[in-house]
């Protein structure tokens, strides 16, 4: 046993209390780091988030402040109460502050001029500060801002937004329109809609179109469809013969392969039967017996005979029925497969063709663009580009309406491609755009011919119902280049375009 002494005991204890002082001093240490670390972490993710939302900043710059100098809990406790408040009354203000910001921010760029950059900004203010109850409320607010003459026109306060709502909607749905590849089925019925879209007034009828606009789209999305689904069975039918047909052809050279078996195993029967008798007869003395062999002998291979032939027989009438199976096979999936071609080939013409001028749509312009650069590049014989655009388009669209609008695209259409050569490829390039490709014609040559157009296009009288109008055309022309590119050299036209529009519209200017 050892005996402890009083000393013993003393410096004990001293060890163990040194150290518990030391395990305390590198945990404050820990925590004072963590601390640091937090804090810093807080205030950087402050500053990252400030400019985010306006009406968050002042707290998240608080937050910074109270960090910054070190956790303050009881100050960093109030200041995050406060944002968490803030946060949730974004939550039920409908639309949240942030998108908030970037409509006025939007706005903002979009109207530049001092009075209305003055007024939405008071509007930024009430939003803020929560004076608007409902996003209705703020939008009105806005078009009012941004748009008053609309406004003024309606003669009530609700009048106002709805009528404002319709009309924004109706060009929205038109332009929809203008983007869907309408199935010719369906081209009568989406006029007639364009037409109502055009010319509808009030709020309430609005509903029962929208609702008609609806249904006519889906109609169209469950033809297209079925017309995939069409397509879809036709080829998995068209797999499934082809499998079939495969089976019955190996099925047909299986049976073949028997034949020939067959064939074998009867030449070798019949050799046999001959070098036996062969055999037989050199051993023969007397003829009486070998008369008796031969005879039982031919017996058997005319028996043999027999038999193959039989066999020979069921397998040409399997091979035969099979064969007949298949070439009735092969009838009607050629049959199928020409209306398959008919139908992808009008699938094809449709998806080129501009339903409605009957020109070549933009994808159509841009495949016989590769065919024309590689044969620009083969035979360095010139090539030209053609940007045309209607002068004033719009106003034709807004004076007259859509569809005198539409009439005017077909009519120039016809002009322009009435008078150039078969060998020029026209487009509708998209609105009221159109392209002309011009093999094997220089720069100078596509200026003649352009104003020879536009000037066709300047003498042609538009009826507008109430008297003439005279529709102008602008052109911008440039030549293919060394090096140059589909981009490029439409840039180059499209720029000498935007010059004559710049110049006074109703000329062709080359780039
Ligand atoms: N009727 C009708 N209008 C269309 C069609 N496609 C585009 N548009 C309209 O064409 C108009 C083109 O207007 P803008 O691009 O402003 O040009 P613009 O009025 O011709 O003026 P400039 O080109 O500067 O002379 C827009 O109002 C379009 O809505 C269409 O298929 N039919």
């Amino acid at each position: 046993m050892v005996a402890w002494s009083r000393k013993d005991f003393d410096s004990e204890w001293k060890g163990k209390y040194f150290k518990l002082l030391h395990e305390q001093e590198t945990a404050d240490k820990q925590t004072q780091e963590n601390e640091a670390l937090l804090c810093k972490t807080i205030a950087r993710l402050t500053l990252a988030a400030k400019g985010l939302n306006h009406q968050l900043d002042p707290y998240l710059m608080r937050i910074h402040k109270t960090v910054k100098s070190g956790l303050k809990s009881a100050q960093l406790k109030i200041e995050l109460e406060g944002l968490t408040k803030f946060s949730l009354n974004i939550g039920d203000s409908g639309m949240s502050a942030f998108d908030a910001v970037l409509l006025f921010d939007y706005l903002l760029k979009l109207y530049s001029d001092d009075k209305t950059v003055k007024v939405l900004k008071v509007l930024q203010q009430k939003f803020e500060s929560g004076e608007f109850k409902t996003n209705d409320e703020l939008f009105l607010a806005l078009v009012n801002a941004t748009e008053p003459q609309s406004i003024e026109s309606s003669s009530t306060p609700s009048g106002h937004a709805d009528k404002i709502k319709t009309e924004i909607l109706s060009q929205q749905l038109l332009l929809l329109l203008e983007d869907i590849e309408i199935p010719f089925e369906f081209e009568e019925s989406t006029e007639r809609l364009k037409a109502r879209l055009q010319n509808q007034s009030s709020a309430s009828s609005f509903k029962q179109l929208l609702n008609d606009y609806v249904s006519l789209l889906v109609k169209i999305k469950n033809h297209i469809q079925s017309e995939q689904k069409d397509i879809k069975d036709f080829l998995s039918e068209l797999t499934e013969q082809l499998t079939e047909l495969s089976l019955q052809a190996i099925g047909a050279n299986d049976a073949n392969r028997q034949t020939q078996i067959n064939r074998n195993e009867l030449d070798r029967f019949v050799s046999i039967q001959m070098q036996e008798l062969q055999d037989s007869s050199a051993k023969a003395t007397t003829l009486e017996p070998l008369k008796q062999l031969i005879g039982t002998r031919i017996e058997l291979i005319n028996k043999e005979i027999l038999h193959h032939r039989e066999n020979e027989e069921r397998a040409r009438e399997k091979t035969e029925l099979q064969l007949n199976e298949l070439t009735d096979k092969i009838k009607r999936m050629e049959s199928e497969s020409s209306d398959l071609k008919l139908k992808l080939s009008i699938a094809l013409d449709r998806a080129l063709r501009d339903p409605l001028t009957g020109l070549g749509n933009r994808m159509a312009y841009d495949n016989r663009l590769d065919l024309e650069i590689t044969r620009w590049q083969r035979h360095k014989s010139p090539l030209t580009l053609i940007i045309w655009d209607i002068d004033h388009f719009k106003k034709i669209n807004d004076t007259l309406g859509h569809k005198a609008g539409d009439k005017t695209l077909k009519i120039i259409a016809k002009l322009l491609s009435e008078n150039c050569r078969h060998l020029d490829f026209l487009s509708r390039f998209g609105g009221e755009e159109f392209t002309m490709l011009l093999p094997e014609t220089d720069q100078e040559s596509a200026l003649t011919l352009a104003n020879k157009l536009r000037k066709i296009i300047e003498k042609t009288r538009f009826n507008s119902g109430n008297g003439f109008l005279t529709i102008t055309l602008s052109c911008g022309i440039s030549q293919f280049r060394e090096g140059d590119t589909a981009e490029s050299i439409f840039d180059r036209a499209d720029k000498a375009l935007y010059q004559a529009k710049q110049m006074g519209r109703n000329r062709c200017m080359a780039g």
